[in-house]
């Protein structure tokens, strides 16, 4: 049947339409109403059928494990105000965390085979096929459209697919993980994607880190992991950067020569150009090239110092804006100075980056471009669901109206 008109009703927080051939007011709508189901989204009018889609935002996070995606997670949310929280009274295990605003799910839950099957079946759970990608695409489908589903929850503990838990549609859904972009399906379906793109070195030195002091594994079991992983992750994982509207490159430092240590990184925000709702921020003058040592009066800088580059470039073919920096803070509360000097940041008043990143002066990275692009890159996620959102309230304003 063919959609003819847009109904908007208060209650549903969404917008609807019914096909119905008549064009018709919202109270006469109203009237018409003979049965809705919240849970499918969808219902019945006299002579139609009423259908609603969500105004559910879905942003795609992809990286490898061990990359900094709960850092950025945990980044996000707070941007947003309020804790994100594990589902309450669900599965300890649950990888899900829900705030008012976010509910990031992850995208492991999606494994079609556990540990056991990985292993008899001898492919890795970077591998599509030990992914359901069909259930992926329908799930994240249903919620952006506004309908509640059943997800089922890998558990890191067990390496088993627990049952499943029930998600609703929130205002923003992020789906963090190793594919969010891997298929077309899924990919269609974000509003906005990123990827953490870590350099080899980079990552192995983030995962003896916290692979051998939090989780007791010895160094060469770490090592053999990254090689059993590296061509799986090759093929599967990092194309998806191609696909991404924003990518954070970690490199090792270029400020210190032939440096082994891991700790001073070299950070790249590579920003999209042309995506809806999105401007990439500059430094000082837009589409100029930048190079900047702010150190000096306004900025402490011990050895190797800080450096600061801005331009335009290409990335696999597409038009891109890059925002660079090597090295690290030594007060945070001095980022000001460097704030001040970036434009199209998106923040609610002057000072709101330094505010956040001295808020988690404790999260990994938070001296470095790490810390400071993932914060950026997070009210840029806020302004781009402000303006959709208003977007839509108008289109649906418009549509009554006619
Ligand atoms: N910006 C950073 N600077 C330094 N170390 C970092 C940074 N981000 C993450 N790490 C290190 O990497 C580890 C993994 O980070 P995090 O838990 O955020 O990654 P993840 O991608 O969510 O991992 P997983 O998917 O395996 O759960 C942290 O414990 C920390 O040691
Ligand atoms: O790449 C991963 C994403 O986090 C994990 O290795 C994958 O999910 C398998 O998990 P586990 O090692 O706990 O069985």
């Amino acid at each position: 049947m063919a959609v003819s008109t847009v109904y908007t009703a208060q209650s549903l927080h969404s917008t609807c339409s019914i096909s119905t051939p008549t064009k018709t007011h919202l109270g006469i709508q109203q009237r018409q109403v003979l049965f809705f189901s919240k849970k499918t989204n969808r219902g019945r009018v006299r002579g139609g059928e009423i259908r609603c889609s969500g105004d559910t935002i879905v942003i795609g996070l992809a990286a490898d494990s061990g990359c900094g995606k709960s850092t950025f997670m945990r980044r996000l949310t707070s941007v947003f105000g309020g804790a994100a929280e594990p589902p309450k009274g669900g599965n300890p295990d649950s990888n899900t965390l829900i705030s008012d605003t976010t509910t990031v799910i992850c995208l492991d839950d999606y494994h079609s085979l556990d540990r056991t099957g990985r292993k008899v079946e001898g492919v890795t759970a970077l591998d599509p096929r030990a992914n359901n990608f069909d259930l992926m695409y329908e799930q994240v489908k249903a919620l952006k459209d506004g309908i509640a589903v059943d997800k089922p929850i890998y558990n890191h503990v067990s390496g088993l697919l627990d049952p499943p838990e029930l998600i609703k549609p929130p205002k923003i859904l992020v789906i963090e993980g190793l594919h969010p972009m891997y298929d077309q399906r899924v990919r269609d379906l974000l509003d906005f994607s990123i990827y953490l793109d870590i350099s080899n070195d980079v990552k192995f030195a983030w995962k003896i880190q916290r692979d051998m002091a939090e989780r007791g594994h010895s160094l060469e079991s770490i090592k053999a992991s990254i090689e059993a992983r590296k061509p799986d992750f090759d093929a599967y994982i990092d194309p998806q950067k191609q696909y991404a509207d924003a990518v954070i490159e970690v490199l090792p430092t270029q400020l210190i020569p032939d440096d082994n240590e891991g700790k001073v990184l070299r950070v790249k925000l590579i920003m999209k150009e042309g995506v809806k709702y999105f401007s990439p921020v500059y430094l000082f003058d837009e589409g100029s090239t930048v190079s900047w040592i702010p150190c000096g009066r306004k900025l402490t800088c011990s050895y190797p110092g800080i450096k600061f580059a801005y331009g335009p470039d290409t990335y696999y073919d597409h038009e891109v804006s890059v925002l660079e920096m090597d090295g690290q803070f030594d007060r945070l509360d001095e980022l000001i100075y460097v704030e001040s000097h970036l434009s199209n940041i998106s923040t609610k008043f002057y000072g709101e980056i330094t505010q956040q990143m001295l808020k988690h002066s404790d999260f990994p990275g938070s001296n470095n471009g790490t810390g400071l692009f993932q914060t950026i890159v997070g009210l840029k996620i806020r302004d781009l669901f402000e303006q959709i959102t208003a977007s839509k309230a108008s289109a649906t304003l418009e549509a009554t109206k006619a």
